[in-house]
């Protein structure tokens, strides 16, 4: 059956955005009350466009249609300054939108984290999707912890630097995660989104909207494996100290090929630090 839109629902949704409502938060609402995916999206879509000015993804609201990513001209160049920090650009791909950063964190920052982290560690958790609680799975076999934002000088120095670089507010992020893997340990391929569609989505999508891009930075070099792939898109990133790969996803659909795993260690441990940032205020 075909759903008509009616001038009174292009209104709400015209509100809501305006009001600064995560586009996510709607969709999830939307699909609720009966409306399909299609309809949903093309409202939304609509009403960011006409609030906005501007096409954009309907997740993203009106103040917020751009995507965070690098400085314009930062690819081209292969470096960019940020906060008076070098960062090299080694590899940058369209499909996903990713970059692999050299020398994001400095060595002393690297241990700094793992120090900060180490006594706190606790077997890591996965989203449940039919509540958005979360609970140990043997898809993910490390350790992990969560810092607050801005926990220590340390976390608000790194925060800034992730803000400077993506053009994206502290506000609009998590916590910094640091997660350790041992000898076999791994992380299945996942994506970060939190799908739209499960039942526990909606209550973790109250706080700071859908997830919109990652950063995983490794904090040390594994003696062997521990690589994050992609697997859609063909491609391996090795953890090498320091360096960081970010990717974005502009919607939370498959087709942004964002699909990623973390690969068994063979020898050795493995430790990242991840910053998932939000479309909207993460409070
Ligand atoms: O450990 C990795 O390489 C990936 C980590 C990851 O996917 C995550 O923290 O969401
Ligand atoms: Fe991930």
């Amino acid at each position: 059956m075909t759903q008509r839109v009616s001038p009174e629902l292009r209104d709400w949704a015209v509100a809501q955005l305006a009001a600064g409502q995560p586009a996510a938060v709607l969709l999830r609402a939307m699909l609720d009350s009966g409306w399909s995916r299609d309809v949903a999206l093309s409202v939304l879509g609509a009403e960011v466009e006409e609030v906005a000015g501007r096409g954009a993804w309907p997740g993203l609201g009106p103040d917020r249609v751009r995507a965070p990513g690098l400085p314009p001209g930062a690819l081209e160049r292969g470096r960019v300054t940020v906060a008076g920090h070098d960062v090299d650009i080694l590899v940058h791909c369209d499909c996903p939108q990713l970059v692999v950063l050299g020398g994001f964190l400095t060595p002393a920052e690297c241990t700094g984290l793992i120090e900060e982290a180490r006594a706190r560690l606790k077997p890591s958790e996965t989203v449940v999707g039919d509540t958005g609680g979360s609970e140990v799975n043997v898809a993910r076999t490390s350790e992990g912890m969560f810092f607050g934002r801005g926990e220590s000088e340390l976390c608000q120095r790194i925060e800034a630097r992730i803000a400077a670089l993506l053009s994206w507010p502290v506000s609009h992020g998590e916590g910094l995660q640091v997660l350790r893997y041992g000898p076999g340990a791994q992380y299945r391929p996942h994506h970060d989104y939190f799908d739209p569609d499960l039942p526990g989505s909606s209550r973790i999508l109250q706080r700071g909207g859908q997830r919109v891009a990652t950063l995983v930075m490794y904090l040390n070099t594994p003696e062997e494996g521990g690589a994050t792939t992609f697997p859609e898109a063909g491609l391996t990133v090795h953890a090498v100290a320091g360096h960081a790969v970010f990717f974005s996803y502009d919607r939370p659909d498959p087709a942004t090929r964002t699909l990623h795993g973390g690969a068994p260690v063979i020898a050795g441990e493995k430790w990242v630090a991840t910053k998932w940032l939000r479309e909207g205020t993460f409070a």
